[in-house]
């Protein structure tokens, strides 16, 4: 970490700044290394240290922060602030980076509403009752999005002034598809934003990385006229999602007519998903930092459908 960064307004970051490292740590370090390194006996290194280092930290470095965003007590010992910190760049970068890779992956604005919903519905502590209602407002909120992905007309209205307002008109042939059962949960969502839409399902049993098998399909027969919502809260590996977008490709739906609504994607299910189909969109609340040994989301969120739907231990 470049100690004079922050010093520097164009160097100060509209992210975030870190200030580190305590006095006691600077100085050992420094005793370490100018009398083990470079070879100076200690009463130089500590005149030095006085004369020169600790004025020029108390004029430059100390008064700088007050910009930082983040100060890490106990400097490089604190492991506990470093590791949340790489996490949290790894997050980023990893969001940036695939939102480039894949021009059709949306991933819906962060607000402090967001991250708090998210941070609710994450929490092993969390209530079902909880859970269930603001997993159901972050679903909402990634269903109206995806909507908007929909191509529209455009639509002349004449208002109760008497003038004309040019507006749009929805696109009118949609259908949703759940892939059971965590999918499920986003079904209310898209009646309520979409009267009477149609909403098949797909049930495909999942065992470890690759035993994805499909058991049940129920789609509207006339699927390859419309727009699909395929609908599923996670994408993990993205076997799921491939074969469910394989079985509306089978049934005649165009890759570009679908939108897979997710409320969190690891990076693999992108690639995966992203790679098979260009074309498809995603548009998803989250990214998330990848899989454990078990092909589990992380951090995730648990089981979602056990969640959910109340068929988890407690
Ligand atoms: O991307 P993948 O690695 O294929 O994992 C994602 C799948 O896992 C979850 O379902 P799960 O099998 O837990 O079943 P459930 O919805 O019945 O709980 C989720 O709803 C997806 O369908």
């Amino acid at each position: 970490m470049t100690v004079l960064a922050i010093a520097l307004p164009d160097c100060r970051s509209s992210k975030f700044d870190i200030f580190s490292a305590d006095a006691d740590v600077r100085l050992a370090r420094r005793i370490r290394r100018d009398t083990v390194e470079k070879g100076r006996d200690i009463g130089t290194v500590l005149d030095q240290y006085s004369k020169f280092v600790k004025p020029a930290f108390d004029d430059f470095i100390l008064p700088t922060k007050k910009y930082a965003d983040i100060i890490i007590p106990r400097g490089g010992d604190n492991h506990v602030a470093i590791d949340l910190i790489v996490q949290h760049i790894r997050t980023k970068l990893g969001q940036h980076d695939l939102c480039k890779i894949y021009p059709n992956l949306y991933v819906i604005q962060s607000t402090f509403q967001i991250r708090g919903m998210h941070t609710l519905i994450r929490d092993s502590q969390t209530t079902k009752h909880d859970f269930v209602f603001y997993a159901d407002r972050l679903i909402r909120l990634v269903v109206e999005h995806g909507l908007g992905h929909l191509p529209f007309t455009e639509k002349q209205v004449i208002t109760p002034t008497g003038s004309v307002y040019t507006g749009v008109d929805f696109c009118k042939r949609l259908c949703g598809v759940s892939v059971i059962r965590s999918g499920e949960s986003m079904e209310n969502a898209l009646r309520a934003c979409c009267k009477g839409i149609k909403i098949g399902k797909i049930l495909i049993h999942r065992e470890g990385d690759n035993g994805q098998q499909l058991i049940y399909e129920k789609l509207p027969t006339d699927i390859s006229d419309r727009h699909v919502l395929l609908l599923d809260p996670i994408l993990g590996t993205g076997n799921s999602a491939v074969q469910a977008i394989s079985l509306l490709i089978k049934k005649g739906v165009p890759e570009s007519n679908i939108i897979f609504l997710n409320l969190i994607s690891a990076p693999q299910g992108v690639h995966v998903v992203c790679k098979h189909f260009p074309r498809i969109k995603i548009v998803t609340s989250e990214i998330e930092v990848g899989l454990n040994e078990d092909y589990r989301v992380i951090p995730g969120m648990g089981e979602f459908g056990d969640r959910y739907f109340g068929t988890d231990d407690e």
